[in-house]
């Protein structure tokens, strides 16, 4: 049985207070999820220290958006793995489509990025997925391919999960139709050495999908954005049939 791996991306969103004040409300909705489901927060880095103190004894993971490959350095505006793991984050988001569009991510710096947080005990997800320009173009799993590739060079796929995430389904409400998903994913399996890696799927991941997209078999989880923000909706996926 591959591991269920149920993880919230906040993105740049939530004060150290709003954290507090959804995870209050998340907490209570909890305690009917079957015990062997993962459930993550990657939250903000300066809601990390708050969340891990009042996440003591609790099943639910902590997780940060990203690490850099250093242990320590001149890098202004990076985080490094000691500093994450001594605050008890146990998952780190490497590579996702914001990143590399955005803040110039390019597969070396992201195989960099995995191995520095498995070096510090952290479990990288690692985010793949193809724009709409390059499905249109039918490149899609030539360019999964390519980024499996490049992005596990040297990386211990014993302490990985993959999150297929289409760019053009995040944050437009458009999701991937759930058995073209869970046929990528099967395809992302394929490259590993490790069958037993759980992929998650990622896209406007929603209370409304979550049963039909984890009823596909491919499937061991969902990077959840927007709908992860609000408690009562983060739970009902986490809760999912
Ligand atoms: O980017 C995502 C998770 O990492 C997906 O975001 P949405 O769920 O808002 O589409």
């Amino acid at each position: 049985m591959r591991k269920i791996v149920i993880a919230g991306n906040w993105k740049m969103y939530k004060t150290r207070t709003e954290s507090l004040e959804f995870l209050q409300g998340f907490m209570s909705c909890l305690t009917e999820t079957p015990e062997e489901r993962e459930v993550v927060l990657c939250v903000p880095f300066t809601s990390l220290a708050v969340l891990s103190k009042n996440l003591h004894g609790s099943r639910i993971r902590l997780g940060a958006q990203n690490v850099h490959w250093q242990e320590s350095g001149a890098f202004t505006g990076e985080i490094s793995g000691p500093m994450l793991s001594e605050l008890g984050v146990r998952y780190v988001i490497i590579g996702h489509s914001e990143r590399r569009q955005y803040f110039g991510e390019t597969d070396e710096t992201v195989n960099l990025r995995l191995k520095a947080a498995q070096k510090y005990d952290l479990i990288p997800i690692l985010c793949v997925g193809e724009t709409k320009q390059q499905r249109d173009a039918g490149e899609t799993e030539a360019h999964i391919f390519s980024q499996l590739a490049k992005d596990l060079v040297d990386v211990d796929q014993e302490k990985l999960v993959i999150a297929y995430e289409p760019i053009w389904a995040i944050g437009t409400g458009d999701t991937c139709e759930t058995k073209e998903a869970n046929r990528v994913i099967g395809l992302i399996r394929s490259k590993l050495t490790n069958p037993g890696v759980p992929i998650q799927y990622g896209g406007s991941v929603k209370p409304e999908n979550i049963d039909e997209v984890m009823a596909q078999p491919e499937i061991d989880g969902v990077l959840v954005g927007g709908a992860s923000l609000e408690a009562a909706s983060f739970a009902r996926i986490v809760n999912y049939q």
